[in-house]
């Protein structure tokens, strides 16, 4: 797939000032976190993206940001870049659900909430109006956000993915690790992950009141 110039620096310019914005709300802490941007047409077995790349500190804007990947995580430029250690669940993701744009963080609220749902292998969330940014408008929606293993093995954990996403939730979480929140587009991407953020907060507070869960 031929990708044109002017895609991929729309694309890079795109992550870059997500970048940004997450990292002024501290949501990169140590170098953790992931975006990437899919860039030109999209088939489940034929697919570019932009992600950023692996090990760089997330709050600094560099010309070696990102990088161009294929449908399985490799360049597709010559680079010496390395893609994100977590590029095959973007690609599990993309494969998956078509999404235009992935956005992974690691926040406190996000890890309290796999923790303390671990048992059920979800995170349970009933009756609160940012579900609407789902696009869930029914009154009282429950959603059911899935709880994956943190395994250090990362094609073990993409493996996982196709069985437990949620066709009505844009996310997943990993155990005590961050989540992923995914979107038609960087704009979609991020309503949904700010939404989740803002969820994940609300129940373990509202765990913390009730004194368990
Ligand atoms: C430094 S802790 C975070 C990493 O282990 C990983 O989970 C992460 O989110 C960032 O990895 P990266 O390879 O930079 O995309
Ligand atoms: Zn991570």
């Amino acid at each position: 797939m031929t990708i044109r110039l002017e895609d991929k620096q729309r694309a890079f310019k795109e992550l870059s000032e997500v970048k940004a914005l997450f990292a002024s709300r501290n949501w990169f802490p140590g170098t953790s976190g992931n975006l990437s941007v899919r860039v030109g047409d999209f088939a489940p077995d034929a697919f570019t993206f932009a992600i950023t790349a692996s090990g760089k500190d997330k709050s600094v804007s560099t010309p070696e940001d990102f990088l161009l990947v294929d449908r399985h995580g490799k360049p597709v430029e010559a680079t010496s870049l390395k893609p994100s250690a977590e590029t095959l669940i973007h690609c599990e993701i993309y494969r998956l659900t078509g999404a235009g744009a992935i956005f992974h963080v690691h926040t406190v609220f996000n890890n309290l909430a796999s923790e303390l749902y671990k048992d059920r292998g979800h995170v349970p969330i009933k009756g609160v109006e940012l579900i609407k940014a789902f696009n869930i408008w029914e009154e009282d929606a429950e959603i059911r956000v899935p709880i994956l293993p943190n395994y250090a093995d990362i094609p073990r954990i993409a493996e996982l993915v196709e069985g437990r996403i949620e066709p009505r939730v844009p996310g997943v979480l990993l155990l005590n690790h961050g989540i992923y929140a995914w979107g038609a587009n960087s704009f979609e991407a991020k309503r949904h992950l700010e939404a989740f953020e803002f969820l994940f907060e609300y129940q373990v507070r509202l765990a913390g009141l009730r004194g368990g869960q």
